[in-house]
């Protein structure tokens, strides 16, 4: 088995991960816990397995009602007992509550291109946020929250075309060049 990377060493904050849809959190999330041997928590899972499928959700409930129980999904899941890899849903830092507690995390935005999205997203059904034109859905939300993201994040991942163990190599490397949080701060 691989030794633990270096960045686990004296970080003690959960690790977790922002950014547009289709930017890996929840698969690139996976992969980064097995690497640094921490756990994996994904908000969008745990709702799911609280209150079934998001699109059902949205249908039912409306995106405020959604909102609403991510946030206090968000909050229950960053008060975890262990350091854990974190995987936001892309919507997660709309709200003001989930950016305070992220001020105590280390947080990382993963980034991507439309072209990326474009191939990631498949017909976008299973994001109810994206209605009847995906891609263009998509690039109208990015313009909205990029820079919500970009202020949340300790460390942003620039798009680039690596696949999922080499992005996660390329984290483990940022994570290198992070100064840990001096404990006594
Ligand atoms: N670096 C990568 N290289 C190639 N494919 C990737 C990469 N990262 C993610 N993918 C693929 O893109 C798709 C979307 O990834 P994923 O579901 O992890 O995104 P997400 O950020 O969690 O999106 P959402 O905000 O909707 O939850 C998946 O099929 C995944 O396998
Ligand atoms: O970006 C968003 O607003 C969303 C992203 C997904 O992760 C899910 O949380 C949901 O589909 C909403
Ligand atoms: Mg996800």
């Amino acid at each position: 088995m691989r030794q633990p990377a270096p960045a686990e060493r004296g970080e003690s904050r959960n690790i977790v991960l922002i950014g547009p849809m289709g930017s890996g959190k929840s698969t690139v999330g996976a992969a980064l816990a097995r690497r640094l041997h921490r756990p994996h928590v994904d908000s969008d899972h745990f709702f799911v397995a609280r209150h079934g499928a998001i699109p059902a959700y949205f249908s039912l409930h409306g995106e405020q009602d959604f909102r609403a129980e991510e946030e206090s999904i968000v909050a229950e899941l960053l008060d975890s007992p262990r350091p854990s890899v974190i995987s936001l849903g892309g919507g997660a830092v709309l709200s003001a509550t989930t950016r305070a507690l992220l001020r105590e995390q280390l947080v990382i935005m993963l980034d991507l291109t439309e072209d990326q999205a474009a191939l990631r997203l498949g017909d976008g059904s299973t994001r109810p946020i994206l209605g009847e034109d995906p891609v263009g859905s998509w690039r109208r939300i990015y313009a909205e929250r990029e820079q919500i993201y970009r202020d949340c994040a300790d460390i942003v991942m620039t798009p680039d075309d690596a696949h999922i163990d080499a992005r996660v190599e390329n984290i483990v490397r940022a994570l290198n060049h992070t100064p840990r949080r001096d404990p006594n701060v």
